[in-house]
Order: C-alpha cells, then structure tokens, then sequence
C-alpha cells in the first residue's frame, strides 16, 4: 500500500500564496496597513521563542506586521491581564497570540478568556471553544484546525469513521476530539488515565496523536490502513506516534517535521487575515 503523505508544509506555502495576495487587498483597501498579529511571549523557554519567531516570520511571508510582546517570567497573571486587554483595545491589532506554556504561577486559562472573541484567531478562548462545538462562528483552535484543514485538502472522508484521539489538552487534544465530532466521526478520547489504550487505538480509523510524549504512541498498535496524525513536536524531528514501521502500511500519514506544525501557523496567519477582512467590512 502506498501511503498518502499529508504534507502540511506544502499545503501551508501554497496557502500562503492565497494569503499574500488577500493581505495586498487589505493594504490597497487601507492606505497601506497591513493585518497585524500580536504575540505574546512570558518568559524564556527557548523552544517558546523559537515558534514565536516561526509565527512572526510566517506573518512576514505574507506580508503582515507582527507585534512582538515580550515579557519576563516574573511577570503576574495581572500584568498579563492589562497587556491582552490593551490589545483588545488597539484597533491597528486583528489576532492575539498567548503562547503556551506560560509559567506556572500565572492563570494561563483567565489569561486566554481575556481574548476578545473577535481576534482570538489561536482560538485559546472557552468561549469559542463552545461555540466551535457547537457549530457556531468562531476561529476554532489553530492545532486541530489545522488538521482539519490538512484532512479536507487531501480529500480524506470523515464521515462514519472511528476517530482516536489521543490527549485531552484544552487547545489541543479536547478541541480537536470535537472536531472530529463535527465531521460526523465516531469519536473516542484516550488519556493518562485510559485503561487499555492499545485495544482503543487498534479501532481507530482515524488516529491523533496529542498526548506531547515521543513516540509514545507504538506502531504496532495501529491497523492497516489507518490515517495517522501526529500532533506531537519533540526535539530532533519526534512525534507522538512510533511512524516508521507504519509508512507502508497505513492509507495516511502526517510527516514529523513537515506535517502538522506548519499548518498550525498557517491557520493562524489565515485566522488573522481573516479577522483583518472583517474588522475592515465592519469599517474600523
Ligand atoms: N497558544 C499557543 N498556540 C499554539 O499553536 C502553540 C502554543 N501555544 N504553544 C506551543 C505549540 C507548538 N506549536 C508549534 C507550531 C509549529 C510547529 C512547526 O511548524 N514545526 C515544524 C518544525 C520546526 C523545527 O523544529 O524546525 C514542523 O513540524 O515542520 C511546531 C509547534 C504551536 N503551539
């Protein structure tokens, strides 16, 4: 069987060809301005920076402004506060980014909520978390957003199938299992405290890797013919998933690096045009 590589990155650059020519509109519609991204980076985790830095530069590529905030590690979950909600208030922003982990001692969960809804494009808010699951307007989560989008640019049918979603994160694994929902898949939801989960993930159709453990997930536990997503980053080129043993024998596969990731940013930037496009309908 010849796999179908769901290549994230060359979906993500074709995208970003649609999005430049959308941000050149925005600019030729405003005098010039362009859609703005606001990042936020408390502390100094260097992997945090580094996929900030990934975001900025994917703004650049399409030709968006980003707002770079950062932040030291001693910063209160109040300071956090007052930073978001002047960024709820600059008109010049269009989608803020809180990117996680923040540090432990500041309420991550109140931080988020404090997005407005409007330009939660990373779609971190509990509100829009409910409202994607219900079917309602919202940017959904940027992760398993962009694995939906991989998904349908492939062509690869939902409907019916067992989905196997390992990890339960609030903008990860627990959006994404209601995705899934959404596309009228069968859905279950592994996690740390799922008793048997060789003999769930061996009924997946579908599998998700999102638990943020390398290769945590062992090939041998998956079926022929599967379609295997892996969600996971871990440093020198690891997923969530054991995917070597599997490339030959499932219908398709998200590549580490390649797959995800870049799709995750993409849907972000394409969020935050988005966003752009309709602050300006909306004459601000
Ligand atoms: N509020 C928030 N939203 C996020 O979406 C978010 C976050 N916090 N915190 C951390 C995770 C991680 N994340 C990645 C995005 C892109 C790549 C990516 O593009 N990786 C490249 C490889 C990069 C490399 O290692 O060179 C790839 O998979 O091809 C990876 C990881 C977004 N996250």
């Amino acid at each position: 069987m010849t796999a179908i590589i769901l290549d994230g990155k060359a979906v993500a650059a074709r995208t970003e060809e649609e999005l430049a020519a959308r941000v050149a509109r925005f600019k030729g519609a405003t005098g010039g301005r362009t859609p703005i991204l606001a990042t936020i980076l408390v502390g100094d985790d260097p992997a945090s920076a580094t996929y900030v830095k990934m975001k900025a530069n994917a703004c650049a590529r399409v030709g968006m402004d980003s707002l770079r905030i950062e932040l030291p590690a001693s910063t209160t979950t109040d300071e956090l506060l007052a930073q978001i909600l002047a960024l709820n208030r600059n008109p010049d922003v269009h989608g803020i980014l809180l990117q996680h982990p923040v540090p432990a001692h500041i309420n991550e969960r109140a931080c988020f909520d404090a997005i407005s809804g409007h330009i939660d494009v990373d779609g971190v808010t509990s509100l829009g978390f409910g409202r994607m699951t219900m079917g309602e307007s919202a940017y959904g989560s940027a992760t398993p957003g962009g694995i939906m989008r991989l998904l349908a640019a492939y062509g690869i049918e939902l409907p019916g199938k067992h989905a196997v979603v390992v990890g339960r994160s609030p903008i990860l694994g627990k959006p994404m299992a209601m995705m899934l929902l959404n596309a009228d898949c069968t859905v279950t939801i592994c996690h740390s405290r799922t008793v048997n989960l060789p003999d769930l993930v061996k009924q997946a159709d579908v599998v998700v890797g999102a638990v943020g453990k390398p290769a945590f997930i062992k090939a041998e536990w998956i079926k022929d013919g599967a379609v295997v997503v892996d969600a996971g980053y871990h440093p020198g080129g690891i997923g969530d998933i054991e995917l070597a043993p599997l490339t030959h024998r499932v219908a398709a596969y998200t590549p580490v690096p390649g797959g995800v990731g870049p799709m995750t940013i993409n849907t972000l930037i394409a969020n935050c045009v988005d966003s752009a496009e309709k602050a300006l309908e909306q004459k601000r």
